[in-house]
C-alpha cells in the first residue's frame, strides 16, 4: 500500500471509531475485508489510527473536523507533511482537499491541547497537581514496551540473550533489574523463543514495580486475576501459595497455559468460590485505564462522569469483598492502572473508615517517574 492508502484505511477505521466501535474491533475488521493489505501495512495503518486517537482533541482543531479526514488533515499539519502529498485523489488516495478544508486550519485552544474531555481536566490537574500537564502530553505519545525477566525460568541476561538471539534488543529499568525495556523489536515479542519459552511476560514497568513493592508471603490471593499478570509476578517473587479468582472465569482462561509456560505454580478458583484466608489479598480493580490511555487511546474518549462514578462503586464493593480474606495481621493490597484521586487515594480513605485496615504504604506512578500511570495502596489488617 502506498503512505496516501494507508492513510484512507486509517481515515475509514477513524471514521467507524468516531461512530461508537472500539478501535481494536474497527482494526480488525478492516483487516479482515483487506486481503491485500501485508503485515507492514497493517501495522501502519494501527500506528496511525492510534496516534490520531491519542492527540484527537488538537488533531481535530488543526485539521478543521472531528472526522476520519479531519483527524488525518490535523496530522499532516501536526507533523509538517504536505496534505497535497497524502490527499492525492489516486485510486485508493484519499479525495484531494475541498477549498473549505484547505482554509479549515485553526490552533488547538489549552484546553484541547491537553488532548483530554474538557469534564475530565480539573480531575486530572487534581491528581496529578503541577505534573499534570507533562502527564497529559505524555500519553499523547505512544507507550514503551516493557518485559518483565520470569525468574522462574531465567536471569535478566539470560533474558536478555534470549531475546537478542531473535534479533530484540532491550535494557534493565535502572528502578528493577528484572524489568526489561524493549529498544527494537517490539513487533517480534510474542512469536520470539524468549516468549514461547516462558524467559520473559510482557507486562508494563509499572504494575511490575507495584508488585515488587509487595510483601513476599506464604500465602496469596489475586482477587481480581483477569490474565493472571499479578499473579505470575507474584509467582516468580517467590510467592508459592497462590489462588487467582475473577468474578468472570473466562477472563482466566489463558491463565492455565500461561502458568505452565512460565513454570509457576497457582491454582484457580471458580466465580465466588474461594475458600480460607490469605496473607496477602491483592484487588487489581477494573478501573477507568486512564494511565494506560497511551495503549487504549479510545477508552479516553468513551469514559464519561457517570462511568468513572460507577466504577467507583463497583471497586468499592470488590475491595470489602476481598477484604474478608485476609488473614489477622494479613496484607490487602489495592491496585489500579488510574491516575484519578476519586479511583485512588480518595477510594481507599472511604475504605478505610468502614474497616479495620491501617495503611503500610503507597504508590503514585506516571511517565514521568515509571511507564504507565498505576497506583498502589498496602494495607494491613489490624
Ligand atoms: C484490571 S482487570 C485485572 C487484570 C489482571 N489482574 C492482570 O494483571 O492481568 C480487573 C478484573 O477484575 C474482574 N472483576 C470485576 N468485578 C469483579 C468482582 N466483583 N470480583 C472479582 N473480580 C472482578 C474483571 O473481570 C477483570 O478481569
Amino acid at each position: 500500500m502506498t503512505p496516501a492508502a494507508r492513510a484512507q484505511a486509517a481515515i475509514t477505521v477513524l471514521d467507524q471509531v468516531l461512530s461508537g466501535e472500539a478501535a481494536e474491533a474497527a482494526l480488525i475488521r478492516w483487516s479482515r475485508n483487506s486481503r491485500f493489505a501485508g503485515s507492514g501495512d497493517r501495522a501502519a495503518v494501527r500506528d496511525i489510527v492510534f496516534d490520531a486517537l491519542r492527540r484527537m482533541r488538537s488533531r481535530a482543531a488543526l485539521g478543521g473536523a472531528l472526522s476520519g479526514r479531519g483527524l488525518i488533515l490535523g496530522m499532516c499539519r501536526d507533523e509538517g507533511t504536505d496534505p497535497a502529498q497524502v490527499f492525492t485523489g489516486a485510486p485508493y488516495a484519499p479525495a484531494m482537499l475541498e477549498p473549505a478544508e484547505v482554509q479549515s486550519q485553526r490552533a488547538p485552544s489549552p484546553a484541547e491541547a491537553m488532548d483530554l474531555p474538557d469534564w475530565m481536566q480539573p480531575l486530572w490537574r487534581d491528581a496529578l497537581g503541577e505534573t499534570a500537564a507533562d502527564v497529559a502530553a505524555a500519553m499523547r505519545d505512544r507507550a514503551p514496551v516493557w518485559l518483565r525477566a520470569n525468574t522462574l525460568r531465567a536471569s535478566p541476561d539470560e533474558a536478555l540473550a534470549a531475546l537478542e538471539r531473535d534479533g530484540i534488543v532491550a535494557r534493565p529499568s535502572a528502578k528493577l533489574a528484572s524489568a526489561l525495556e524493549v529498544i527494537e523489536g517490539a513487533r517480534r515479542v510474542s512469536a520470539s523463543g524468549a516468549y514461547a519459552d516462558g524467559l520473559v511476560e510482557l507486562q508494563d514497568l509499572s504494575p511490575q514495580l507495584a508488585c515488587a513493592a509487595l510483601p513476599r508471603v506464604g500465602s496469596a490471593l489475586d482477587y481480581c486475576a483477569g490474565g493472571g499478570g499479578k499473579a505470575l509476578a507474584l509467582a516468580a517473587a517467590g510467592v508459592t501459595r497462590i489462588v487467582a479468582h475473577d468474578v468472570e472465569a473466562s477472563r482466566m482462561a489463558d491463565l492455565p497455559g500461561r502458568a505452565k509456560r512460565a513454570g509457576a505454580r497457582l491454582r484457580i478458583a471458580a466465580p465466588g468460590r474461594v475458600e480460607g484466608k490469605f496473607d496477602l489479598v491483592l484487588t487489581d480493580v477494573p478501573c477507568s485505564g486512564s494511565g494506560t490511555w497511551r495503549r487504549t487511546p479510545d477508552a479516553k474518549w468513551r469514559l464519561d462522569r457517570a462511568g468513572l462514578d460507577r466504577l467507583v462503586a463497583l471497586q468499592a464493593r470488590i475491595m470489602d469483598e476481598a477484604a474478608a480474606f485476609v488473614a489477622p495481621g494479613g496484607h490487602l493490597a489495592y491496585m489500579t492502572c488510574s491516575v484519578f484521586e476519586q479511583e485512588n487515594a480518595e477510594q481507599v480513605a472511604t475504605f478505610r473508615e468502614r474497616s479495620d485496615f491501617e495503611p503500610v504504604s503507597e504508590l503514585r506512578l506516571t511517565p514521568l517517574n515509571a511507564s504507565d500511570g498505576f497506583y498502589l495502596a498496602l494495607m494491613r489488617r489490624r
